[in-house]
């Protein structure tokens, strides 16, 4: 039942493709005319070669030289229109889920696995284009074809076509049972190999912690183990085609033999002449072909169910933080917010926020401290609607930040994250991440105002040098500054700094916190800090606790008070 609805869902995308598609099975059609003409060339040529009349042998010959010119061309024309319209089918599917992951929420790629996600993005999606360009380039041909050449059969001898196919009912509930054993041990590599994909990309994004650990020899066995798992999952379906194909092979033998059997009974009983016999068994070699195609193909389009069944899976997910049908954009802000009776948890038995209330005014720098796990992040995460808290509301600038769009709300929000993620391309680019049509002076500025600009310069190819994955390396205070240049960029009104724990050395360090200084000045910023020069120089510093504010104040009042934050102080930073 569902597997069936996951091919169902792919007819919007073939409904687009109509066009192609209608031409190409026209050509399909016209490709068909021609095997029933071979069939009879062939018995003409059988009778002229017994009469010795080589004449019209020879106008013949020439004749059939035409007719496989012609088909060549309209074969040609059905392959390359199928192509086009399968793979602009892959297209479409693969740029909707991958533009419908980019709507889903934080909280769904926490838990997704990056290379099962990739997997399915590259090999499911071909595998349904592949199958997609065999149901209409083999399967409905080879339909037709049998359909066609049958019906010639029928026409030569009717007797002897329904004696010949007697065993194709028993063939038919054969492929069908095949097809769906194959179907479920198809699902179970398609997973395996995700998981496989899945373990690759985090090992190798991890491959320094991998190295770090020595856990290379613990890398390998799970690799091993889950390469094995894969293995016996592809052996599986291998030799359950490989039996059916025998299993196939041994009922058209046995048809063959019949025919002969029959075939030559009926000419002893003056039903049939002998060319027409050299028709028929032409006819008949004519339908091995699109049998085993069919038989093929039948498999395939069950191997192809199970990717359909993982894309429109990741289609049906829903971003849980939704923009209003009536949102608005929200006009720039001076940067006032305040957290109103804020509840939040991640999951509904283990809360981290809880009754959280916070007003900053426009312009102030607000620290953010405690032990890991207070719920400092989470925090912050909800000021872009990262998540959603299920009780209380967040304002900016006295607007319910519910009721604007995403992406207005998110423009006015800068993030430096605790670490730089750059991306394949050239570290303009990358300081420009998000624009596509940039000017490279806006883009220096930014650079010179985050401390960039000098190091960029000092590379062989400057802004232009290639960065992210097989890029330049660069170091953690370079990628520091680069990321504060985007946030320089974005120019926005509220900026979040997740302060990055490992040290720099003094140098960096000071190029860093200095860059950091310039783009603080004049916005509404929280940090989530880890130095004490940072803590020391907030207007207002918030001791998070077990997702409440114990303490807040600057840092002479709270080292004053001298309780929770005079402590963490100690300990932290003294
Ligand atoms: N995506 C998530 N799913 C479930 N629980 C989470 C998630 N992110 C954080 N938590 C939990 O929520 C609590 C608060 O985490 P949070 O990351 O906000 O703390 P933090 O103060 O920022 O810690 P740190 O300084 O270590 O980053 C922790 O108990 C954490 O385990």
């Amino acid at each position: 039942m569902k597997t069936r609805s996951s091919y169902y869902q792919l007819l919007p995308y073939i409904r687009q493709e109509w066009k192609t598609i209608a031409l190409a099975l026209s050509c399909t059609l016209a490709f068909t005319v021609f095997w029933p003409i071979l069939a009879w060339l062939a018995g003409r040529i059988a009778g002229y070669i017994g009469e010795g009349n080589v004449g019209a042998i020879a106008q013949l010959a020439g004749f059939s030289a035409i007719i496989f010119f012609i088909r060549g061309i309209v074969q040609y024309s059905q392959d390359s229109l199928m192509a086009k319209a399968a793979l602009k089918i892959a297209l479409d599917l693969r740029k909707q889920v991958y533009a419908h992951l980019q709507r889903l929420n934080l909280s769904y790629f926490e838990t997704a696995k990056t290379g099962d996600l990739s997997y399915r993005l590259t090999e499911d999606i071909d595998r349904i284009g592949e199958v997609v360009n065999k149901v209409f380039h083999q399967f409905v041909p080879c339909v037709l074809q049998l359909i066609v050449v049958l019906g010639y059969m029928v026409y030569l001898n009717w007797q002897l076509t329904l004696a010949t196919f007697i065993l194709a009912p028993l063939m038919a509930l054969l492929i069908g049972w095949f097809g769906e054993k194959l179907l479920t041990v198809s699902r179970r590599s398609q997973n395996r190999i995700s998981n496989l994909s899945a373990l690759l990309t985090e090992v190798f994004s991890g491959i320094r912690l991998v190295q770090a650990f020595a856990a290379e020899e613990y890398e390998v066995k799970r690799f091993a183990q889950e390469a094995e798992h894969n293995r016996q999952a592809k052996y599986l379906a291998e030799r359950l085609k490989a039996i059916q194909f025998v299993v196939v092979g041994f009922l058209e033998a046995m048809c063959v033999i019949l025919l002969f059997f029959l075939g030559g009974w009926q000419i002893s009983q003056g039903n049939l002449t002998g060319a027409e016999f050299v028709s028929y068994v032409a006819a008949v070699a004519l339908l091995i072909d699109p049998i085993s195609l069919l038989t093929s193909n039948y498999n395939e389009f069950k191997q192809g169910q199970a990717s359909s069944d993982r894309i429109f899976e990741l289609l049906i997910i829903q971003p849980s933080v939704v923009e209003k049908s009536d949102a608005v954009e929200l006009p720039p802000v001076t940067g006032k917010v305040e957290y109103r009776q804020i509840d939040f948890a991640y999951s509904p038995d283990k809360p981290v926020l809880q009754n959280m209330n916070l007003l900053v005014t426009p312009g102030e720098t607000i620290a953010l401290v405690g032990a890991s796990g207070a719920g400092k992040t989470t925090l912050l995460n909800l000021l872009p609607r990262f998540y959603d808290p299920q009780v209380g509301e967040i304002f900016i600038d006295g607007i319910d930040i519910q009721n604007v769009t995403l992406k207005s709300l998110r423009r006015q929000i800068g993030i430096v994250p605790q670490e730089t993620i750059l991306f394949s391309g050239t570290i303009a680019q990358n300081i420009a991440f998000g624009q596509t049509d940039f000017d490279l002076k806006d883009v220096q500025a930014a650079a010179e105002i985050a401390n960039a600009h000098q190091f960029v310069t000092q590379l062989t190819q400057g802004y232009q040098t290639w960065v992210g994955e097989r890029g330049v390396n660069l170091s953690g205070g370079q990628r520091q500054r680069i990321a504060i240049a985007r946030a320089v960029l974005h120019n926005p009104r509220i900026l979040i700094l997740d302060e990055a724990t490992s040290a720099l050395d003094s140098e960096s360090e000071a190029l860093v916190q200095e860059a950091l200084e310039r783009i603080m000045k004049d916005r509404t910023v929280f940090i989530i800090a880890h130095r004490l020069a940072t803590v020391r120089r907030a207007d207002r510093i918030l001791v998070l606790e077990q997702g409440q504010i114990v303490e807040s104040g600057t840092h002479e009042e709270l080292l004053a008070a001298g309780l929770r934050y005079a402590r963490f102080y100690a300990q932290q930073f003294s």
